[in-house]
């Protein structure tokens, strides 16, 4: 029996067992044997297979987009709208075949954005180069999961499958669990908060099921099954993703306002142009991005257009460094910053200091 068919079968079992005390172990085991599944569904399997002609795109400004949706629901225009790179678009399906990279310039930040092949159901269990898509969809910083606005809601939650399926995680926090595995001394657990969804017993039989016999687990918040394998497997992403609903021109406008009170949901039409600034303004919020303006001594920063830095929210002094020029960290002999990182202004830091948006440095050498 192929793994496909392995998965296909603890799925349905998965689904036909009810949910309640007497069976919490038994879907605990199931639940673990269907990520050792899918994880080895994603292990390389031979050198072709696995990497796609034309997906390998290099990393390039500040942040990474991966345009993920089915056929035609509007990804390659979308591209051509927000970027300089065009990407061919029709009214027929698969039309882009390969990944197409262009950048969004948007407050002072170069934004990458990948168009991809739309993808389809069965796409995580390699059909169409559905793998190769949500490969590339590992890799970004953001998702884009494009949906047209006159198709069924179910698209949603299809999409989310495919991408949940291989370890993306959409829209979620990594979850509080201290996990380290040891040479010996059995299985110690421990929790710091009530448990309402593991208990030790279910905590045992998962890990055993991994044939993990020695290791240090803390719950520090209350997580779930689900939650507890994800730290085991060890391989999940987190991403934060947008779900953008296309071809509002096609619908009422009371379907317009119901798309816009989804969650993480941003309504557009690409073709006509409509909402796409607030896109961009949604973008940036959900790839988290902060400005730094870095000043040389006795002279002002220069506050204009094209003179911020762009980083991640959350860098560190050392990353800002490191931004502006490579030899500079070794030179560092510490920073002053201006801004709301600091208590003072401006006050002497060093490199661990996280920055935020706005602030001002001026780094001081050796
Ligand atoms: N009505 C309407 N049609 C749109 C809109 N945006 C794109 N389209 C049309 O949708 C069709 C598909 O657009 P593409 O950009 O090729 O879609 P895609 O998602 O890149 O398709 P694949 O590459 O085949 O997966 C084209 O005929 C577009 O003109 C829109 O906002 N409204
Ligand atoms: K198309
Ligand atoms: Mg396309």
């Amino acid at each position: 029996m192929g793994i496909l068919d392995k998965i296909k079968e603890i799925e349905n079992e998965i689904s036909r067992t009810q949910k309640n005390k007497a069976t919490e172990y038994h879907l605990g085991l199931l639940k673990a044997k269907l990520a050792k599944y899918r994880a080895q569904l994603l292990e390389p399997q031979g050198k072709s297979a696995q990497k796609g002609e034309g997906f390998d795109v290099m990393k390039s400004g500040d942040a990474r987009v991966a345009l993920i949706g089915f056929p035609s629901v509007g990804k390659s225009t979308l591209l051509n709208k927000l970027t300089s790179t065009f990407s061919e678009c029709a009214n027929y399906e698969f039309t882009t075949l390969t990944c197409i990279p262009g950048v969004i310039e948007y407050n002072g930040a170069r934004i990458q954005l990948l168009d991809l092949p739309g993808i389809i159901e069965g796409a995580s269990q390699g059909k169409g180069r559905g793998r190769q898509v949500i490969a590339v969809a590992r890799t970004a910083d953001l998702v884009l999961i494009m949906l047209d606005a006159a198709k069924p809601d179910v698209h949603r939650s299809l999409l989310e499958y495919e991408l949940e399926s291989v370890g993306i995680r959409l829209n979620k926090r990594k979850p509080n669990i201290y996990f380290k595995q040891q040479k010996t001394g059995g299985l110690k657990f421990t929790h710091q908060v009530p448990l309402t969804h593991m208990n030790e017993k279910l905590v045992y039989t998962i890990l055993h099921e991994y044939k993990i016999f020695n290791a240090d687990i803390i719950f520090r918040e209350d997580c779930t099954m689900d939650e507890f394998i994800d730290v085991i497997s060890g391989n999940r992403v987190y991403l934060p993703c947008l779900y953008v609903y296309n071809k509002i021109d096609q619908i009422s406008i009371e379907e317009v306002d119901r798309l816009a009170h989804q969650p993480h949901s941003v309504v557009v039409s690409c073709n006509v142009g409509l909402n796409l600034d607030y896109l961009l303004e949604m973008l940036w919020e959900y790839l988290d991005l902060i400005c730094i303006y870095t000043k040389k001594r006795g002279e002002r920063p220069n506050f204009s257009q094209g003179h911020e830095l762009v980083m991640r929210n959350g860098c560190s002094v050392e990353d800002v460094a490191h931004r502006v020029h490579r030899s500079l960290v070794s030179q560092f002999k510490y920073a002053l910053v201006w801004g709301s990182s600091v208590k003072f202004n401006p006050q002497r830091v060093g490199l661990t200091h996280r920055v935020q948006h706005q602030d001002v440095m001026q780094i001081v050498k050796k």
